[in-house]
């Protein structure tokens, strides 16, 4: 069936709404951040930059990384920016734009798509340098109460734990990224559980001048355990997309992993005095695990 010029929209060069891109544009492997100005700090290291196209927060370089296609784009923050990256991304590749018609099962294209971000540590031991890569994802957004996600039994359990451990008036969400592409691209860093958030400070139990709706948020956050036939679960770090991606990749069929820098320690009290050279050197580190 035809899909509506409502929905599935296209600008008048055939490029798709938010991103602005065109099927031909797309690589396979796709690097994400959330500040636009780090996308020019990935491709820095391409062999060559052939398309740059820059459209609201989202600005995407595609170009050939030792020989390999390879594309990086901004999404800006938060997950409600991650609904319209997964989906335009995931049409670009699994939708035929002329007939408006989802392509069939054995056409669909799997994209590999590495966040390369920037987060907040919740754990003593996890210091601010370090490199950490999402094995679970907890949203406490509430996109996922508008999709049909699909929780494994384990992520469930999890789930329903924190809600109860933490009093919170709504279900967070938990799912585990892509392990093939951890630990190819996430070779050598910590892994970790994700806490995703819906803003930089209440949500991540910050306190300027406003005060906290439960003050030992974060001390709940931090001794929150689950042990499980796996081992134990606990919460690592704090940012603001990684379930999201999680969530919506798993739904429509691609890879995606969370890989991020630790600028913060919100145990500690430190942040990072250099966080450029941090973010620096997760994108090289990268760099050199996908070709
Ligand atoms: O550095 P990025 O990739 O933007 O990621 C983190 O930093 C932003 C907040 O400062 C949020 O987007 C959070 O997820
Ligand atoms: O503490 C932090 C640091 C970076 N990004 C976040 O979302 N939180």
């Amino acid at each position: 069936m035809s899909i509506l010029s409502s929905e599935l929209i296209l600008n008048p060069d055939g490029s798709i709404y938010h991103l602005n891109l065109l099927p031909d544009h797309i690589s396979d492997t796709i690097l994400t951040v959330g500040d636009p100005a780090r996308v020019a700090q990935v491709s820095r290291h391409f062999d060559s930059v052939e398309v740059e196209i820059s459209h609201r927060e989202f600005v995407t370089h595609v170009g050939y990384y030792k020989g390999q296609r390879m594309m990086v784009m901004s999404t800006g923050m938060g997950t409600d920016n991650i609904d319209i990256v997964m989906n335009e991304l995931d049409a670009l590749v699994n939708i035929d734009f002329v007939s408006r018609t989802v392509r069939p099962e054995e056409e669909r294209i799997k994209l590999r798509i590495i966040r390369l971000g920037t987060s907040g540590s919740l754990q003593p031991d996890i210091p601010v340098g370090a490199m950490l890569a999402t094995e679970h994802a907890v949203g406490l957004d509430s996109l996922m109460q508008f999709y049909p996600l699909m929780e494994t039994g384990l992520e469930t359990e999890i789930a329903t734990a924190l809600q109860q451990q933490l009093q919170l008036p709504f279900a967070p969400y938990v799912v585990r990224g892509s392990d093939l592409l951890r630990e190819q691209a996430g070779q050598g860093m910590l892994v970790g559980n994700t806490l995703t958030c819906p803003g930089f400070y209440g949500p991540q139990g910050r306190v300027l001048r406003l005060d906290l709706r439960q003050a030992d948020y974060i001390a709940r956050l931090q001794s929150f355990a689950h042990l499980n036939a796996e081992g134990k679960f606990r919460l690592t770090n704090f940012e603001m997309e990684t379930a999201g991606y999680y969530s919506l990749g798993r739904m429509l069929g691609h890879e995606v992993v969370s890989l991020n820098a630790i600028l913060a320690n919100r145990a500690t009290g430190e942040f990072a005095e250099n966080p450029a050279a941090l973010v620096d050197e997760m994108i090289e580190r990268t760099l050199q695990r996908l070709v």
